[in-house]
């Protein structure tokens, strides 16, 4: 089974204790994203993506044409999740925890998030949020993903990372990651982020704060992917809350 080549990663990974969560904050005020540079090494970007054909890793797969998300397909992973995803879901957790209750604070949203993925889970879990959202998407020339927010329940975790875990120019050609921001009574503004393979991107779900000129005001998000031209792209996405 291709899952068994992969390396178990340790708690204290040096990719993950690299990461400067400082300029990921920031970066995440400014912009509402941020980027991991090679938070996967490729040969674990292989790996994971050759899981696709393998049902016995999923609980469901969706065909987007089916559903008006676009065009391309998604697995939802099964528990166990899978190494490395079973050690980096709560280990970004942790951080991503601090940003996501200041966002909160700032949006007078009256909700906190535990500092451990395992209590959130229970929150999620205690609300009939059982299912696990992490996900592997494949993309063929022609496909897209609509842009959307991934909301699966009252408990919303408001941050959310994917890992592209192909290469672009090499593998597939077009397929980029897009983020757009809808500003109260302003136009929507979009962002291109791009990525290479084992990057990951840090994002809004669905809300963030941004500050203004009379104290700050919550601008509304969604992401999608644009059209692949040529070639395959797999994507690892990395949901922190379960769904109903
Ligand atoms: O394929 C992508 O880059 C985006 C996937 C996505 O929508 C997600 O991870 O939630
Ligand atoms: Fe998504």
């Amino acid at each position: 089974m291709p899952s068994a080549t992969l390396a178990k990663r340790p708690a204290s990974d040096p990719r993950l204790d690299a990461i400067d969560w400082q300029r990921i904050g920031a970066d995440l005020d400014a912009q509402g994203c941020a980027v991991f540079d090679k938070l996967l090494s490729p040969a674990e970007c292989r790996v994971l993506a050759a899981l696709y054909p393998d049902d016995t890793s999923f609980r469901s797969r969706i065909v987007m044409a089916r559903h008006g998300f676009g065009r391309g397909e998604y697995k939802y992973f099964n528990y166990p999740l899978p190494d490395p995803i079973a050690v980096l879901r709560p280990a970004l957790y942790g951080p991503l925890s601090a940003i996501a209750n200041r966002w909160n604070a700032t949006m007078g949203i009256d909700v906190s998030f535990p500092g451990d993925h395992a209590a959130f889970l229970k929150r999620c879990h205690e609300a009939g949020q059982t299912r696990p959202t992490p996900l592997l998407l494949q993309y063929e020339a022609g496909d897209f993903n609509c842009l959307h927010q991934d909301l699966y329940g009252e408990h919303v975790f408001p941050l959310q990372v994917a890992i592209l875990l192909s290469q672009p120019g090499r593998d597939f050609t077009g397929g980029e990651f897009v983020l757009t921001e809808q500003r109260p009574r302003m136009q929507s503004r979009a962002e291109v982020v791009s990525l290479q393979q084992g990057d990951a991107v840090v994002f809004a779900v669905h809300h963030r704060p941004v500050a203004g000129a009379r104290g700050s005001y919550r601008v509304n998000l969604r992401h999608g992917v644009s059209r692949v031209k040529s070639g395959r792209r797999h994507t690892l996405g990395v949901i922190f809350h379960d769904a109903k």
